[in-house]
């Protein structure tokens, strides 16, 4: 993995940029820019600094027997994709169905913006939530779906609005048992 470069480094790497499409770094309007393109930054990718196998550290067991599907419905995503830097922003569907315990329902969210805050694609994005969700609660099952609007799509490149890519992760019973999916997709849908 590449050394992370200072803070100075970074502040003159953003100056080159803005020269770079014709602009005057050092006109009045851009000379705290490239300060507050670092604190963007830092807040768009902060998912680095996050461990999102710890976001699910604290379950809980006593749930009075229940062991139907758990799902955070229609949680807002904003990520960036790899390739170009630009915003892709969605909505995704979190479910697990519980063996022996239950998380927190605000760390399904918590481990989905983990992720989202870094360079992605969306099919890693998609994955990295349901498979980091299995390996530590160990649940009967997994399924994330998510639909995204790439920037890359929508402003540039072939722009086309309005299109949405769509990416779905199943595990355990959401993959092998037709019915369990089709359940999920009925509270989805309602
Ligand atoms: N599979 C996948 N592709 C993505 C995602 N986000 C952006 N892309 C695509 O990544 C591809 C990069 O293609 P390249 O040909 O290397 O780059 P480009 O010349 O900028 O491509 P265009 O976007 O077609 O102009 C494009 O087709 C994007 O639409 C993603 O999350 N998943
Ligand atoms: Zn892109």
């Amino acid at each position: 993995m590449a050394e992370t470069p200072s803070r100075e480094k970074a502040l003159e790497a953003v100056r080159t940029l803005l020269a770079y499409i014709g602009d005057d770094p050092d006109r009045e309007g851009l000379i705290d820019t490239p300060k507050r393109f670092l604190g963007a930054y830092d807040d768009w990718f902060k998912g680095y600094k996050e461990d999102p196998e710890a976001l699910l550290g604290r379950t809980f067991d006593d749930v009075g027997g229940y062991n139907d599907i758990v799902i955070m419905k229609d949680i807002r995503f904003e990520s960036h994709c790899e390739h170009h830097v630009a915003p892709m922003i969605g909505t995704a569907h979190v479910a697990y169905l519980p063996s022996d315990k239950v998380v927190g329902i605000s760390k399904l969210a918590r481990v989905v913006d983990a992720y989202a805050k870094r360079l992605q694609s969306q099919e890693t994005l998609t994955e990295q939530i349901a498979q980091t969700i299995d390996r530590v609660l160990k649940p009967r099952g997994v399924a994330v779906i998510m639909y995204g609007e790439h920037q890359c799509i929508s402003t540039r490149g072939i722009n086309k609005q309005g299109v949405d890519c769509v990416t779905r992760t199943l595990l355990g019973e959401f993959k092998t048992d037709p019915a369990m999916l089709d359940q999920l997709m009925q509270l989805i849908r309602t």
